[in-house]
């Protein structure tokens, strides 16, 4: 579990993160939304540790990350994994190579070691018999998945996504939201998805945080959105003609 606690962070005289209050908890998707430029890409940064929070503190399973030494900081990056936006593949690596890369940075485990957990992790995003592709060599669906199995090859505690189905068509980024969230409870991660996409908040959307100019606005899970009657949320959602659909059904007790 993540706790956030009164999370402040400024850039200069600016305040872009204003007193952020929240928890994450493990075996969920946590999805951080809100609209273009309030936050949603600091708040993240905060959270893997790249930002430094001008005030408050973020909580790592009981552990302060403003308490950590050096050491314990790039102990804590060890733990987490990270989707890209754009998947962030090394293009003159193979498949089974990217997947690879964080076992040869943080461990010492000897190639064969390292490659049967690469093996596994790319059978279980089905993605085996695709070990010697490159990534030029397969569509963005599939180097999404080798970018989520390159993400959990580790075995983190901690699992950011930026925009996860960025570039995808709508099936597609349906089958990436619901790997993320079934390995998000396989491997019982702290799964935290930054996304402006309305189809990933009605799929996976247990927990979602809303973000309005850098201020906590709204919680809740995917039933609860349609609930709600804060306006900063309902003028959001409802711009997607999905929600708005969904919305009328609702109402109409479709
Ligand atoms: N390194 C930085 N230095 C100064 N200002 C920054 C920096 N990073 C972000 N900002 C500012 O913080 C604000 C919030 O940006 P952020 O990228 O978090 O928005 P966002 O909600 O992720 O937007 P989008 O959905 O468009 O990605 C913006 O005004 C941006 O200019």
């Amino acid at each position: 579990m993540i706790e956030v606690k009164n999370l402040h962070k400024s850039f200069g005289e600016e305040e872009i993160l204003k007193g952020l209050n929240t928890k994450f908890e493990k075996g969920k998707t946590n999805l951080i939304i809100g609209q273009s430029g309030s936050g949603k890409t600091v708040f993240l940064k905060c959270l893997l540790g790249l930002f430094k929070p001008t005030k408050g503190n973020i909580i790592y399973d009981g552990q302060a990350y403003s308490e950590f030494s050096d050491e314990k900081q790039r102990e804590l990056r060890k733990k987490i994994g990270m989707v890209f936006q754009g998947s962030a593949l090394f293009d003159s690596m193979t498949v089974r190579e990217n997947v690879d890369f964080p076992l040869r940075m943080f461990t010492k485990e000897k190639r064969n070691v390292r490659y049967e957990k690469v093996d596994k992790v790319l059978e279980r995003v089905n993605l085996d018999g695709a070990e010697n592709k490159y990534p030029s060599e397969i569509s963005g669906g599939m180097q999404k998945r080798v970018a989520i199995a390159r993400a959990i090859v580790n075995n983190p505690k901690y699992l950011f996504c930026d925009e996860p189905n960025s570039g995808l068509d709508p099936k597609t980024a349906i089958v990436i939201d619901n790997l993320i969230q079934e390995i998000t409870r396989e491997y019982d991660i702290t799964t935290v998805i930054n996304t402006h996409d309305m189809n990933s908040v009605l799929e996976i959307g247990e927990n979602i945080v809303f973000l309005k100019k850098g201020n906590l606005v709204w919680q809740g899970n995917k039933d609860e959105i349609f609930k709600t009657e804060n306006d900063d949320v309902t003028d959001f959602v409802y711009s997607s003609d999905l929600f708005k659909k969904v919305r009328e059904a609702q109402l109409k007790g479709l």
